[in-house]
């Protein structure tokens, strides 16, 4: 494999090479939002094989190994571990072009040392180094976060949690900052079935019978303060569909109290209550001076027969088509107009909306922060070669990308850091490509100092860190 993955692996040209080399590749880490498991973190646990830290969550991997006609015992079923990794060496070699035969191989090399083609002919042999390295080779969740230089760590964490790993964590002495992030997705669905069951939820953990939506608001808010107590700095919400339906309190009182009852709710009754709690949740960020960041466009749990064997997250999504440009675009405006738009993050699933996320993030910018509504970065689907290029193009093309908070791996897995890695030269291969074709001036502090603005600086200032401790 002797130039696969090399020192100047997708770096192009000398430029792009420097600007990797000496600009970026260093950096520490800011990781703003992932789905790292606090607990995992706190506990500092060891994995005792590939397939605990591979296997364990990764949608992304399942969903590959059921193309390849893996019988799903060998991917979340009971079979053994061992019996789970071949059958993922089995996958490896027909994932070309696919992202994950890329993230597989850098992952194995940076975290292993192991330059071995992942195929059934180097399973066994990389199994075993593998977990002889997991179990004696240093490679703990904190020590893995001190090795790849992570300062920050943003986690997903639903407002009913009590935050305790947070706060051991907060407590402990480690040089990288966990942070938990606001994810109430549960009291937005309110067209769910399990809407009721999370309120009565929210009502345990804040000592109140919530039994009208006054009551639910203040439960919210209490928890936003919860959070915030506890070094939160962002929210971050799923919006499968966006939603936009101006209404008042007094209206969405009235529909949950209908949910409350059990009624069933139309749609518009469900858009409405969206749109009035998100106007409250957005104005309950901005006094806090939170990120809010809206992770748009995923249609879930396509497939009923597994969703019902499985459960969601298991690799049965993909992006749904639903226009999004008019709604997104007036629920910013009512946010603005009324409260104050807080620092937005926009994410979307479907590339087609890349240019209206882009140029919607312009509407509203204000002067107060640069870059305070960003276009964020290739989520998902888009999270690949290709898709970070358009996303960044894009980007560019019609707004600053100067100020670009970057990369975020969004993954369950502690070996994922080395996504960073693989968009940071993809970045420097960009600015560099441009270098080398003329379309910019080949003034590399001027490029390099965009680069590490983008890899690192950026999301510090963002996000309000100084050095991996919250400010
Ligand atoms: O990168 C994608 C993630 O793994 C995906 O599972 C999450 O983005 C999740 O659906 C979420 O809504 O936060």
């Amino acid at each position: 494999m002797s130039n696969f993955i090399s020192e100047d692996f997708l770096l192009t040209n000398d430029y792009a090479k420097t600007l990797y080399h000496d600009f970026a590749k260093d950096l520490p880490i800011i990781d703003f939002h992932n789905h790292l498991p606090p607990d995992e973190i706190s506990k500092d646990i060891t994995f005792e094989t590939l397939t605990d830290v591979w296997l364990g969550g990764d949608h992304y991997k399942w969903r590959l190994m059921r193309a390849n006609g893996i019988d799903e015992h060998y991917i979340t079923g009971h079979a053994d571990p061992k019996e789970k990794f071949k059958a993922w060496a089995e996958t490896v070699p027909n994932t070309l072009g696919n992202p994950l035969f890329h993230w597989t191989h850098m992952e194995l090399k940076r975290y292993f040392g192991i330059h071995d083609f992942l195929n059934p002919e180097t399973a066994d042999r990389i199994w075993d180094m593998a977990n002889e390295k997991l179990q004696n080779g240093g490679m703990s969740t904190q020590q893995l976060l001190k090795k790849d230089r992570v300062e920050f760590v943003g986690t997903t964490d639903d407002p009913t949690d009590d935050l305790a790993f947070h706060k051991e964590l907060q407590n402990g002495n480690h040089p990288f900052q966990v942070a938990p992030s606001f994810r109430p997705d549960p009291g937005l669905k309110i067209d769910k079935e399990d809407f009721n069951a999370w309120v009565q939820k929210l009502g345990e953990v804040t000592n109140t019978e919530i039994q009208k939506y006054s009551d639910f608001l203040d439960g919210l808010a209490g928890r936003v303060d919860y959070f915030d107590h506890h070094g939160c700095k962002a929210s971050d919400h799923g919006i499968d569909e966006m939603f936009y339906k101006p209404t008042d309190e007094q209206e969405v009182a009235g529909i949950f109290d209908k949910k409350m009852r059990g009624e069933s709710l139309t749609n518009v009754e469900v858009e409405k209550y969206k749109t009035f709690t998100l106007q409250f949740l957005a104005s309950l960020y901005n006094k806090k001076g939170w990120i809010m960041q809206l992770h748009i466009g995923a249609m879930r749990n396509n497939n009923t027969k597994m969703f019902e064997r499985v459960g969601r997250d298991a690799g049965y999504d993909s992006p749904g088509d639903r226009s999004l440009a008019k709604p997104l675009s007036h629920m910013l405006d009512s946010i603005e107009y009324g409260s104050g738009l807080p620092k937005t993050i926009l994410y979307c699933l479907n590339p087609k909306d890349y240019y209206v996320l882009a140029t919607i993030a312009g509407n509203h910018q204000d002067g107060s922060t640069a870059g305070k509504v960003q276009f964020g970065t290739a989520w998902w689907f888009n999270d690949h070669i290709d898709g970070m290029e358009n996303q960044m193009k894009i980007l560019a093309n019609v707004g600053l990308i100067k100020h670009f908070v970057g990369m975020l791996t969004d993954s369950r897995s502690f070996l994922s850091f080395s996504r960073h890695e693989y968009f940071r030269r993809i970045l420097c291969n960009l600015f560099g490509t441009w270098a080398q074709d003329g379309k910019v001036p080949s003034e590399i502090e001027w490029l390099g100092a965009y680069v590490k603005d983008i890899s690192y600086h950026n999301a510090k200032e963002y996000f309000g860190l100084k050095n991996g401790v919250i400010l």
